[in-house]
């Protein structure tokens, strides 16, 4: 079984992250997850804290000379602000001299909707949303993204499974239905694009989408999409509704700040659709052994609970930024009048990172079902279990 956690509070020290059940021999560097975690800064629209803090990363466990040990691998992502912080922000007591006149330590009353600040306050029983924001805010999928590293690498290694991810819409401009997704090796050429959009007619409509909101002091959200090239068929089982894969992928895609729906496929469309243009018709292809594709991929790649062996697609709606500059009403908790609600610097949209962090939640669930269908405790053994399982496939 593959476990994460993270801790670690936005303008807290640092964040930290510990997977474990990854097995040995999985080639990772502290410079692959640096490399990642500047993909999750990428994006038009992003807000001033992308471009004046670094993601610090220090690799604690798990590691040895770029090699995976099998044991949890542990990393610490330093939040280069925390200087600015140390006071108000400080795990332990702090002389209350420290904190006098510090704006930033004044308690925030007026919860932003769309936020966690409201029901997280009620919930713990704060009177200031401080530290709910702190542990609420999506700088905590700098973590996910670093753990995320190693479950790709092992996808890579062991099984030659490429994750990567697109964003299809930002507001209302979007990719045409109907374009293909990009293919296997496209990454670097995404990564390019100011909102990590494959297609170039629809990445100028949404900067254009992005700059209109910005000049309103408005913010957007959007979908973005994640593929898996290379999964065999058969990971995650229809045996019971935890185990599919589909249930698996949406509660971690559902788990990422700001994520509220999720469809694998043709997804919604496809329930509008009659069942004889629904689903992806069985063919044969001939040549050596019994060799069978699928002549569409509507289902995005899971037919049970299970990877079908074609390309996986899964797609999550990520809704506007809540943290407006043109602030929306709220109430003063601290008075219980009408107010308007805290607006600090914010994202305008974040949807090309949270495509970055997509892909790390849909590798860290990849790696935990291919390491239960395969087992392995080293990267050579799960490889050879997975080879030989394809091998043994009547229908492949
Ligand atoms: C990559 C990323 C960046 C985000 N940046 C911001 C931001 O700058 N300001 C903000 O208010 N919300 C931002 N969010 C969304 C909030 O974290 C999220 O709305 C909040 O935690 C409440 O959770 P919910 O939207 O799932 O209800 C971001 C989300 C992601 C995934
Ligand atoms: C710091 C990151 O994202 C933050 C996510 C976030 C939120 O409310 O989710 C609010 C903003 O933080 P602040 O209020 O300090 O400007 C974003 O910058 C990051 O992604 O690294």
């Amino acid at each position: 079984m593959v476990r994460w956690l993270t801790a670690g509070e936005s303008h807290g020290p640092a964040l930290v992250a510990t997977v474990e059940g990854l097995p040995a021999g999985i080639r990772l560097t502290s410079a692959d997850i640096a490399a990642e975690l500047a993909r999750r800064r990428l994006g038009h629209g992003r807000g001033a804290r992308m471009s004046f803090e670094r993601d610090e990363i220090e690799l604690l466990g798990g590691l040895r000379h770029g090699v995976s040990l099998g044991g949890p691998i542990s990393v610490v992502v330093r939040n280069t602000e925390w200087p600015k912080w140390e006071h108000v922000m400080a795990p332990d007591p702090v002389d209350p001299a420290s904190l006098a006149g510090l704006g930033r330590n004044a308690p925030l009353t007026r919860p932003r909707p769309g936020h966690a600040d409201l029901a997280g306050m009620q919930k713990y029983g704060f009177d200031d949303a401080r530290p709910v924001l702190e542990r609420a805010s999506a700088r905590e999928t700098a973590a996910r993204v670093a753990l995320g590293t190693a479950a790709k690498a092992l996808l890579r290694q062991a099984y030659g499974i490429e994750v990567l991810s697109h964003v299809v819409a930002i507001g209302a401009a979007e990719v045409a239905p109907g374009t293909p997704p990009p293919g296997p090796g496209s990454l670097a050429a995404v990564d390019a694009d100011p909102v990590r959009c494959a297609d170039h007619a629809a990445s100028e409509r949404m900067v254009a989408e992005i700059d209109a909101a910005h000049a309103d002091a408005d913010t957007l959200g959007g979908i973005v999409e994640v593929l898996a090239y290379g999964c065999p068929p058969g990971l995650g089982s229809y045996v019971h509704g935890d185990r599919r894969l589909d249930a698996r992928l949406a509660a971690e895609l559902m788990g990422i700040q700001a994520i509220k729906g999720v469809e694998f496929g043709d997804g919604f469309t496809t329930a509008r659709r009659r069942g004889s243009v629904a689903h992806d018709e069985i063919e044969a292809i001939g040549g050596a052994g019994r060799r069978v594709r699928r002549a569409t991929d509507r289902a995005g790649g899971v037919e049970g609970g299970m990877t079908t062996g074609e390309p996986l697609r899964v797609r999550a709606a990520m809704k506007p930024i809540s943290s407006l500059t043109r602030p929306l009403a709220t109430v003063d908790v601290a008075t219980g009048e009408p107010a308007v609600a805290i607006n600090q610097r914010s994202d305008v949209c974040a949807v090309p990172a949270a495509g970055v962090v997509a892909e790390a939640m849909v590798a860290l669930v990849l790696a935990d079902a291919a390491l239960e269908k395969f087992g392995g405790d080293s990267v050579e053994e799960t490889r050879r279990n997975c080879e030989a399982y394809l091998k043994s496939l009547v229908i492949h």
